[in-house]
């Protein structure tokens, strides 16, 4: 089995139920050849999924249950609809201190619900000038990914925590980089680590997503900002789909 392609959006704290009908009528039109997600902020997904659209969350609680006020469960996220759950991005990481083994045991708590994990990964722009991005991403995998993931129930997302909203992106090499040693860390480890689907995340935008859908071992992207609008994310998934 190949890695499936996957255009995700996360749409971080953005969107309200209006903005569901915008991406209902994208995702009406005739199928594309792509695995197709939208990650909005909790409070829709439910809404979403009842529309149909693949949904996903953007965090868990590594408890299935308990007093943690604020917090959401896998199985949770799960009941009202969602797929997939994106765990460790960058933000989640910066604003409310996750570390590798936190996100572990998230993933761990996903998959246990029998969610897909999207588990993100990313050096900073001071690791990258600092000539440590390949070990920075090897950390964060070992430490990161549990040992439950299969190609059917993880997909790793590389997002450079600089080319996040920025508007900048790495050169294509530099992703080829990151992606063929995430490909071999995850073949050594995992028994389908070869099929586990492998996201670029990082200010893609249609004018960039082609090129970069053409680098080897990228099965997709994981799209922040132009998510948010038909016109932009349409593009995108196209460039995925012909890719
Ligand atoms: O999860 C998505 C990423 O953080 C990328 O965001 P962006 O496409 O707005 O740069």
């Amino acid at each position: 089995m190949a890695p499936r392609k996957l255009a995700a959006g996360n749409w971080k704290m953005n969107g309200t139920l209006a903005a569901l009908a915008e991406i209902d009528q994208l995702l009406a039109g005739p199928k594309p050849g792509c695995d197709v997600l939208i990650c909005p902020p909790a409070v829709l997904i439910q809404a979403m999924a009842a529309k149909g659209i693949p949904t996903g969350g953007q965090d868990c609680h590594a408890n299935a249950s308990g007093a943690h006020t604020g917090d959401i469960a896998a199985a949770q996220l799960k009941d009202v609809g969602a797929s997939h759950v994106i765990l460790g991005h960058s933000e989640r990481r910066t604003d409310h201190g996750e570390t590798d083994e936190m996100v572990s045991a998230k993933a761990l708590a996903a998959h246990e619900a029998g969610l897909v994990a999207i588990i993100c990964v990313g050096e900073t722009e001071a690791q990258r000038d600092a000539g440590h991005t390949l070990d920075v991403i090897s950390a964060q995998l070992a430490g990161s990914v549990p040992d439950s993931a299969t190609a059917a129930n993880t997909v790793i997302a590389y997002e450079p925590v600089w080319a996040i909203g920025t508007g900048r992106t790495p050169t294509n090499d530099q992703i080829a980089e990151v992606h063929a040693l995430m490909r071999d860390r995850l073949s050594a480890r995992f028994a389908d680590g070869a099929d586990v689907a492998l996201l670029y995340g990082g200010s893609v935008k249609p004018a960039n997503a082609a090129e970069i859908f053409a680098i080897a071992h990228v099965n997709g992207a994981l799209v922040g900002g132009a998510s948010l609008k038909a016109a932009d994310f349409g593009p995108i998934i196209a460039a995925l789909s012909a890719a």
